[in-house]
């Protein structure tokens, strides 16, 4: 480790120092975050004999055996992060008809968090990186969001497309990482006092536009997994110095430890965590924007689907979304009014619900996804693990079902769907999502 890094640390930590030291001998935290909007949690919490809730989130577990390829993973039931990554969302404060943005938002722990707090409200969910923001859209729909956008954009573009426009912006910023030190090597090797600087730059970067796309009274979280004051602390109290509409906020969290002194914030208004509270590295505060700035969003033209279109539907649930868009042949619903982005790279807003092709419409992945088994899904199959993981790996299943399309769904909780001629049922799981051959992942 390195020596530079240590010294800083004893600083910060100060009589604690020994412990955090110790803690660098021992195993990453991971933990597994259930999601209420897809699966009962006490029961998913006892058929996955989780045992350890983590103090950072009501829905969240300590636990390093599930994986990617766990059934409930597929369905969307649950979400693989470690554990204090789920610290950040609940200070925000969501309220159900908040209109949010996730600024920095990939691969999207954190946006898909804020689900589980919105209803009628809506998220946009923003990434810089066009890689990245594509794994992002795939982990929002699998965990089965409705009322959202997916935009791969920066933050000077979406801030001035909506200023003051958002309730709560979160600002999950890009850093130097020192707090998964534990995890990738690259962040050890890396480390140094220039690329701590190059963050913090970086960070004064985002964050003027995050604050302009914040309306008054709104509140912005800013948070690292960096341990350095430069990125932290130092960052709250340029965030005071050059912008006198912010004021910090206090901080209910019931876990972690107060901040570091830094002249111009208070310290007792942020929180940081390190392995000695249980999860990673993790700094968190919070703001709120005075005076009287307020914008709203424009919205697209509601628009119909035709009858065809509704019967269609219709035959795969009795669910209605009262919103739709179409465009290039596909077919969006939400229960929020469809957002006008502009120019703004737009990867996803809403259900993808279907495509129009050759005259036909063929349903499409998400909208299983979306689709909640309490709202009336029609033709669904039961599938056990054994023929789930052959159809995550592009199988034809021979299964006696309903002709048509049908939902193929895990202890009732729809993963995907396929086409059913009454007893062999093919695949439509898009070609990404598959798993790799066996004979691949024993290579
Ligand atoms: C800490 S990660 C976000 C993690 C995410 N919030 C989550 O919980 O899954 C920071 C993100 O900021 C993005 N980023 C990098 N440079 C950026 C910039 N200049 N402006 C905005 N975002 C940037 C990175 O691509 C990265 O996805």
């Amino acid at each position: 480790m390195n020596d530079q890094f240590l010294e800083r640390m004893k600083s910060i930590l100060a009589d604690d120092y020994p412990q955090f030291l110790d803690s660098l001998e021992r195993p990453f935290y991971k933990g597994v975050r259930l999601n209420p909007k897809k699966c009962e949690p006490e029961a998913l919490v006892e058929m996955l004999r989780l045992t350890q809730p983590t103090p950072f989130y009501r829905y969240e577990y300590y636990n390093d055996s599930i994986t990617g390829l766990n059934p409930f993973h597929c369905t969307g039931s649950l979400y693989l992060q470690e554990p204090s990554a789920s610290s950040v969302v609940p200070l925000l404060g969501i309220q159900p008809n908040d209109l949010v943005l996730d600024l920095c938002a990939a691969p999207g722990s954190k946006s898909t968090q804020i689900l589980d707090f919105l209803e009628t409200g809506f998220l946009v969910s923003n990434e810089i990186h066009p890689k990245r923001a594509q794994v992002l859209l795939s982990n929002m729909e699998r965990m089965g969001a409705v009322n959202f956008a997916v935009t791969n954009s920066d933050p000077k573009t979406i801030g001035s497309w909506f200023p003051a426009c958002f309730d709560k912006v979160l600002v999950d910023a890009p850093c130097s990482g020192e707090g998964m030190i534990k995890k990738h090597e690259e962040v050890k090797e890396d480390w140094s006092l220039e690329n701590i600087d190059h963050c913090a730059s970086r960070q004064k970067e985002i964050l003027p536009w995050a604050i302009k796309a914040l309306k008054s009274g709104g509140e912005l979280v800013y948070s690292t997994c960096a341990y350095a004051i430069e990125e932290n602390e130092a960052i709250v109290a340029w965030i005071l110095e050059h912008f006198p509409e912010m004021e910090q906020v206090e901080i209910h969290a019931g876990f972690g430890r107060k901040g570091v002194s830094v002249l111009g914030m208070d310290p007792s208004k942020v929180v940081r965590i390190t392995p000695i509270e249980g999860g990673e590295g993790q700094f968190v505060a919070k703001f709120r924007k005075k005076g009287s700035d307020f914008g709203e969003p424009l919205f697209l033209k509601n628009q119909k689907l035709n009858k065809k279109e509704a019967a269609f539907f219709h035959e795969l649930t009795r669910k209605t979304y009262p919103y739709i868009l179409k465009k290039d042949e596909k077919i969006f619903g939400m229960d929020h009014p469809f957002i006008d982005f502009g120019k703004i790279k737009t990867l996803r807003q809403g259900v993808l619900m279907g495509e129009q092709k050759k005259g036909r419409i063929e349903p499409e992945h998400a909208f299983f996804l979306a689709a909640d088994q309490k709202e009336g899904l029609i033709s669904k199959v039961e599938i056990d693990e054994e023929e789930m993981d052959r159809f995550m790996h592009g199988e034809v299943l021979m299964k006696n079902a309903a002709k048509g399309y049908v939902a193929l769904c895990f202890k009732q909780t729809p993963f995907g769907f396929g086409k059913s001629d009454g007893n062999r049922i093919t695949n439509k799981l898009p070609k990404g999502l598959r798993f790799l051959p066996k004979s691949h992942l024993s290579i």
